[in-house]
């Protein structure tokens, strides 16, 4: 295998280097027991192509710029040498949550994910307070994935506020909904911000939440953004503080999230990148894993005898190899 040429190698040299693998998760996130992602390495390093499975071409292909970028043209030059990281904490119940924290040693922070489909806002309730009972000092944050209507959002953040909240992210579906859900926490005097992800990495417009004032601040993720350099973009352009966030990826991905959140000029929040410490396995024997609560910014050897430990099978393999080939046609497109 030898590495792709620049910054837009040809399909067939793409297709020839991807490695494929499936890695199975300690504990199930967004309904995922895999993780699976292409890989693809070239002249700056390994890129990373993972949008979830239900995903269609059009939105895929921001995901293939930033592995592109990332394997052909590597990253700015950072500002900071390392970036402060939060543990994440899945919608699971009271029990699990100390042995999940315990995986990402001390962070400064915690996201709590809460709205899970089937569970009820007292089970949020008991999750969060579980964390803050552990952590007395960490900023907890909770993450709704637009799981709740505005009532509910602002019902739930009423009681959820009691623990303390740095913020709560996409507690509603919709841009129109996050800003009455901030007009409504506003207006009933609950110290709770508001943070928009996927009103920011689903829309076609990206910037639309920050003009409509629907957000105190967003939450950026290199590789649905379409890369380091277009995340910063899209940052400078929104005029508020930015999250930086992991989409779930191997070492490879959260080398591009660690190369994003020390490029910023301002990095108010820790950065939600430790998600390495969900997953069983990874493709680098140097994992990009939190210690003391930060993680460095370095290159990121990738492993063969990793790639071949965690190889997803001939069909996944081909699956991902096809939808590679029909998403490179989407970005010649672009
Ligand atoms: O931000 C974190 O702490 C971890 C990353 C994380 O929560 C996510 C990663 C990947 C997919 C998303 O559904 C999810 C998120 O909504 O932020
Ligand atoms: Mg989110």
């Amino acid at each position: 295998m030898s590495p792709v040429s620049g910054p837009r190698p040809e399909l067939a040299e793409l297709l020839a280097a991807a490695r494929v693998v499936s890695v199975p998760m300690r504990v199930r996130f967004r309904g995922i027991l895999h993780r699976e992602a292409l890989l693809i390495p070239g002249p700056a390093g390994w890129g990373e192509f993972s949008p979830f499975p239900e995903y269609d071409d059009v939105e895929a292909a921001p995901w293939l710029a930033a592995a592109l970028e990332a394997a052909g043209e590597g990253y700015p030059e950072p500002v900071r040498d390392s970036v402060p990281v939060n543990g994440t904490v899945p919608a699971v119940g009271v029990e699990q949550v100390e042995a999940v924290l315990a995986r990402f040693g001390a962070v400064p922070a915690v996201k709590v994910k809460v709205a899970e489909r089937g569970q009820t806002v007292a089970e949020d309730l008991a999750r969060v307070a579980e964390v803050r009972r552990l952590l007395p000092d960490a900023g907890i944050r909770v993450d709704a994935n637009g799981g709740w209507d505005v009532p509910t959002a602002v019902g739930a953040l009423e009681a959820l506020a009691e623990a303390g909240l740095e913020y709560a992210e996409q507690p509603v579906p919709d841009i129109a909904g996050l800003r009455a859900v901030r007009l409504e926490l506003a207006r009933r005097g609950i110290p709770v911000l508001v943070a928009a992800d996927e009103s920011v990495r689903k829309e076609t417009d990206p910037l639309r939440v920050a003009r409509e004032d629907a957000a105190d601040l967003i939450v950026v993720k290199v590789a649905p953004l379409g890369g380091v350099r277009r995340a910063l973009e899209i940052v400078a352009a929104a005029g508020l503080p930015a999250v930086v966030s992991s989409a779930l990826d191997t070492s490879v991905g959260i080398r591009a999230g660690v190369a994003l959140a020390a490029s910023l000029p301002e990095l108010p929040y820790a950065c939600g990148l430790g998600t390495l410490s969900l997953m069983s396995g990874d493709v680098s024997g140097e994992l990009m894993l939190p210690d003391g609560g930060a993680l460095a910014v370095r290159d990121v050897p990738v492993s063969g005898e990793l790639l071949e430990r965690w190889a997803a099978s001939p069909e996944v393999t081909q699956w991902w190899l096809d939808r590679l080939g029909r998403v490179y046609g989407q970005l010649a497109e672009r």
